[in-house]
């Protein structure tokens, strides 16, 4: 059984005081984690400060990206050993923003897969989808090579452990999400190349999120489908209240 994930991705925004705020207005309020797991990726500089607000431990604290060597010259990055040594179990890699403004590629998104595999964390692996290539039938393609390309050189038992978020940009920041049909059908087309470069037995343990204009109005309806084991909110992931909706899509 996949336990749903319902992540937020504050990007950057919020500042220490806020972040602090937030989990000490979300603690006591959002689902058991062996129910439905909750987590917030956040900048590096307000890890340690969400941590030790987090008093009943029920959400992950996240990162955002990490770089993909352990320490060393490498001024201003911040160490997936390091993250690991604060209790961080889950870092975003590959994010399309990632991609974009600072033109991480395949290649530097699947050093730091297995950089935070290494390191004893769970990537959470973004996979972007560009309306153009959308409209000309270029997603299917696109998609898969994007997922491969990530998990290159990462053991099938490695593979067992990661999280995967389908996140079409056209989606992201617009406020229009993807229909359920669209989400649905992004998720499982990651969840069949799973199963073809490892087993069925890996694409089924594997939660795949959907990411994109997520709002406590639209994830009842994106949670029902099969194939959507949970999300990756930005905008909607930034008020206490929003994220705890979020979090409790169950009663919605
Ligand atoms: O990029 C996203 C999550 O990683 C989605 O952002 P929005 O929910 O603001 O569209």
């Amino acid at each position: 059984m996949r336990i749903p994930l319902i992540a937020g991705n504050w990007k950057m925004n919020k500042s220490v005081t806020e972040a602090r705020s937030f989990i000490e207005a979300v603690q006591g309020k959002l689902p058991a984690a062996d129910v439905v797991e909750t987590a917030i990726a956040a900048p590096a500089l307000f890890l340690q400060t969400m941590l030790d607000a987090n008093r009943d431990q029920v959400l992950r604290v996240a990162a955002e990206t990490c770089y993909y060597e352990d320490e060393g010259a490498y001024t201003g990055e911040t160490s997936p050993k390091a993250l690991h040594e604060m209790g961080i179990p889950y870092t975003i890699v590959g994010h399309s923003e990632r991609r974009r403004y600072f033109n991480e590629t395949d290649d530097v998104i699947n050093r730091k897969v297995l950089a935070v595999l290494r390191n004893g964390m769970t990537p959470i692996v973004c996979c972007d989808e560009t309306m153009g290539r959308r409209e000309s039938g270029e997603k299917i393609h696109w998609v898969v090579n994007q997922v491969s390309a990530a998990l290159k050189g990462v053991s099938l038992e490695d593979a067992a452990k990661i999280v995967v978020a389908y996140e079409p940009s056209w989606a992201i920041g617009s406020g229009t999400s993807a229909s359920s049909d669209q989400a649905e059908e992004g998720c499982y087309l990651i969840r069949q190349t799973l199963a073809d470069i490892y087993s069925d037995e890996v694409a089924n343990g594997v939660r795949v999120l959907y990411g994109g204009s997520v709002k406590p109005d639209n994830i009842a309806g994106l949670m029902k489908r099969d194939n959507v084991d949970g999300v990756l909110a930005g905008g909607s992931s930034l008020d206490e209240h929003s994220f705890i909706q979020l979090a409790n899509y169950q009663n919605l």
